[in-house]
């Protein structure tokens, strides 16, 4: 592994997050975003980068001014004249939550339009991290920009991580999402998916068949199932690690990126994948007490280091 930044590639949205109605919160999230936010929190002085596309309008702005004032820059990335953010709203059925987007025309869509920016934005990068959904909301001719970018970093030294995150929603066939999520693995060192995900995507009948599965494809596969224990594949081996029991969870929005941006920042420090594992399912812990995908750096800190 060489370089010094962590970048993260995908898109990020205006999130509404709380009460349906005249209380709703608004906030900005995105799963690539959202697991930058915690490996930025807890990854000390690495420059963060979220790589994208921007519109110039008002919420743009105010989306690259949190950025900036959390510390975390856009490299290279286009903004776009005329183009604007996303929009999702979170619906909870207890502390479950299920989406609704408003995102077909988002800037984030052109974030592969300008190859040599996005190659830019991925130099001296320690580690590179992208999803299913940066792969879901670009046409085939920016996925393979895309994965020609990650490419291109990891053969320069860069650690390439990914999360499969399959969103149904955001593709037109299953056949096209099995396709893009396993070009994308080609290019992987660490997998970082989710079980309900992987049986969706993939009809895998139990957790231990989806690791074993991704196990053959990747070096590092970290399998995580909710409340259940994840699963890590590696040499080989299937090992789990239980997650932390939380009595009165609110809203499990991000759970999954945290506990991914928490482990990418443990292997980053040089802890042990089993040790990462369970820093990360207490930072997940954390995050599924809150409402929205982010929770303050401070209580990010506290789990990792607990
Ligand atoms: N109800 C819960 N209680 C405790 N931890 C949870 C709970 N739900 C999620 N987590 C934590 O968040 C991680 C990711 O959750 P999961 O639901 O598998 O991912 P995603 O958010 O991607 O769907 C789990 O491995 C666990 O550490
Ligand atoms: O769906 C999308 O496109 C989003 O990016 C919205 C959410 O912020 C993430 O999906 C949350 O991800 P989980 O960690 O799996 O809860």
């Amino acid at each position: 592994m060489t370089g010094k930044g962590v970048a993260s590639i995908g898109e990020c949205m205006l999130e509404l997050s709380g009460q349906a109605g005249p209380n709703w919160h608004m906030g900005f999230a995105g799963d690539t975003f959202n697991t930058l936010w915690a490996l930025h929190a807890l990854s000390g002085n690495r420059p963060a980068t979220y790589v994208s596309a921007f519109g110039d309008d008002p919420f743009s702005r105010d989306q690259i001014a949190f950025f900036a004032q959390n510390g975390i820059g856009i490299g290279a990335s286009p903004i776009i004249a005329g183009a604007r953010p996303g929009l999702y709203a979170i619906t909870l059925t207890g502390a479950e939550r299920s989406f609704t987007y408003w995102r077909g025309d988002a800037a984030a869509r052109q974030l592969a339009s300008n190859a040599a920016a996005l190659a830019k934005s991925l130099e001296n990068q320690a580690l590179v991290y992208f999803s299913g959904i940066t792969l879901a909301i670009l046409d085939d001719a920016s996925r393979k920009t895309l994965l020609a970018a990650v490419a291109k970093a990891r053969a320069a030294g860069s650690l390439v991580a990914f999360d499969p995150n399959y969103r149904p929603r955001l593709w037109r066939r299953r056949e096209e999402a099995q396709t893009a999520i396993l070009d994308a693995l080609a290019v992987t060192d660490i997998a970082l998916p989710t079980f309900p995900d992987e049986q969706m995507l993939f009809g895998d009948s139990a957790p231990q068949k989806t690791a074993e599965r991704l196990g053959k494809l990747v070096g590092e596969v970290v399998l995580k199932n909710g409340e259940e224990p994840a699963l890590i594949a590696a040499n080989g081996t299937l090992q789990p690690v239980p997650a932390v029991h939380v009595a009165a969870p609110v809203d499990t929005t991000g759970a999954g990126d945290s506990f991914n941006g928490a482990y990418l920042a443990a292997r980053l420090a040089g802890h042990a994948p089993t040790d990462a594992v369970l820093r990360a399912h207490r930072v997940a812990a954390a995050v599924v007490q809150v409402r929205g995908a982010l929770a303050p750096f401070e209580t990010l800190r506290a789990a990792f280091e607990d």
